[in-house]
């Protein structure tokens, strides 16, 4: 056996040792032939909400759970927030290595991820155009963390540190960008593989499909749940789903599994440039959830260009809920403009376009234009915009699509060419919804000049007819 699969075995055998049942229908898989690390599949035929293992709450790593909890004040913790502190109980976990309670858990984890935090300047080049670029946020994680976690491990080095004589030296060396590295790794398995952990006692409703609305889910407390987390995903390919009982969380299927099929957990509709953002990875599967999104100020930018910049109506936007950071372009099937470009871009040009009398009417009677009722001129406007937005990156389709593009998931590839050929699909993925939101707004216009001209021809056509009195 080699060493990946004797951390597994090892995993498995702590994993039961806390009181975890797992099935002996799935088995923890090497799958870093098919570039997935570690998988779960089925190895028997698995029936629909069969268990497929249960972990002990008193398993998770979670805040609560560490005896970082019992070392530090309840009123940091509560300062730092659910995010920072799960961070610092990592950190505090992982600096323990072997004698953690969670040594063969933190085994089985990566230290070296595919996410974008941790691309060279050359790869992230590759989705310049992209604005999941503005997303990754790495200076202003490392700035939180020198803030905010450096000191609390400095004010509680002799906690963090038990033992060493060095742990005053060790604190200060926190903020090294050795250090910051390592939060950025902590953050980046929290991002990865922590689930929102529903408490025992909760009283929070979820859904039929086990989802609780979105602003009670952000007030749940972060947890990394073994085992749970070793599920990969590919978009609707999901079998399986997790239960939030009183003592233990239990991962059913949801679907009846044949033997040899991979079982994976649902991650969420999440558009390829988010996907590889979050997990380090892309499959043709997600590219139903791609978006591209239009940037604000490059509306405000072609506006001002075309002199319909006004700054009252934008006003006016604003206090209406219209004004965003960015509008997204997504995609529909039968693809039409109205389900796939975001009904606020289409009501923001045509606030812009509206003469003033309309203009001061709607606002009188505190109205918007009506997206479903988009005129020739906003249409105009709004391929102007489509087209600006693909020129902001470096290739064309065309370009992209030339060579092959695909995402070679054989492992043949160095971990440089994958990422080049993700970086691609995310740019093909975005392109391929502009140029679709191109053809349908020429078709749009080109409809309506047919419809006005054949409008035209009718009522010459009735003024023509005899009887009518004729034109002089
Ligand atoms: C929650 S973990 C799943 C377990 C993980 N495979 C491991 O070995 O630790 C999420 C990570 O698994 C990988 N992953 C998940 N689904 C994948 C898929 N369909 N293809 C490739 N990698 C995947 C990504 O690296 C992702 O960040």
């Amino acid at each position: 056996m080699d060493s990946f699969n004797e951390a597994s075995q090892a995993f498995l055998a702590w994993l039961r040792g806390t009181g975890a049942e797992v099935s002996d229908k799935i088995e923890l898989k090497d799958l870093r032939n098919l570039q997935a690390g570690r998988g779960v599949v089925a190895t028997q035929d698995i029936q629909e909400d069969e268990l497929l293992f249960r972990v002990p709450r008193s398993a998770l790593l979670t805040v609560d759970n560490s005896i970082l909890a019992s070392e530090i004040p309840k009123a940091t913790f509560d300062h730092l927030g659910p995010w920072l502190s799960l961070i610092l109980v990592m950190l505090y976990e992982h600096i323990n290595g072997a004698t953690s309670n969670w040594a063969p858990y933190f085994n089985i984890l990566p230290s070296e991820f595919n996410t974008l935090m941790f691309w060279e300047d050359d790869e992230l080049a590759e989705l310049q155009g992209s604005l999941v670029l503005q997303k990754i946020g790495r200076a202003s994680a490392d700035e939180n963390f020198k803030k905010e976690l450096v000191p609390v491990i400095k004010e509680f080095a002799g906690v963090f540190f038990s033992g060493d004589e060095r742990a005053k030296e060790r604190a200060e060396e926190m903020a090294s960008p050795q250090n910051l590295m390592l939060m950025h790794k902590m953050a980046s398995l929290i991002m990865a593989y922590a689930f929102d952990v529903e408490p025992a006692n909760s009283s929070k409703v979820a859904d039929e499909e086990g989802y609780v609305s979105e602003d009670e889910d952000e007030a749940l407390p972060k947890g990394m749940v073994p085992m749970a987390d070793m599920l990969n995903a590919d978009a609707d390919r999901n079998n399986a789903l997790l239960f939030y009982e009183e003592e233990f969380l239990s991962m059913k299927a949801t679907v009846p599994i044949k033997a040899g099929d991979e079982i994976f957990n649902d991650y969420g509709p999440l558009p390829r440039s988010d996907l590889l953002r979050r997990y380090g990875y892309v499959t043709d599967n997600y590219a139903q959830y791609d978006v591209v999104e239009i940037p604000f100020d490059l509306l405000t930018h072609l506006a001002t260009e075309q002199k319909i910049f006004a700054q009252d109506r934008l006003e006016y936007l604003d206090e209406q809920g219209v004004i965003d950071s960015g509008y997204d372009i997504c995609a529909s099937d039968p693809y039409t403009i109205q389900e796939s470009v975001s009904p606020e871009l289409i009501v923001l040009i045509e606030t812009l376009l509206v003469p003033a009398d309309e203009f001061e009417r709607l606002k009188r009677k505190e109205k918007l234009p009506k997206p479903e009722k988009m005129t020739t001129k906003a249409a105009e406007l709004l391929l102007q915009l489509v087209q600006a937005r693909t020129s902001q990156y470096a290739t064309t389709l065309e370009e992209d699509t030339r060579t092959d593009a695909d995402v070679n998931m054989e492992g043949n590839d160095t971990l440089k060419e994958r990422r080049f050929a993700m970086a691609k699909a995310v740019r093909i993925g975005e392109k391929v919804l502009l140029r679709k939101a191109e053809h349908a707004l020429r078709q749009f216009i080109q409809d309506k000049s047919m419809e006005s001209g054949a409008n035209k021809r009718q009522a010459f056509e009735e003024e023509a007819r005899p009887g009518k009195k004729q034109r002089s």
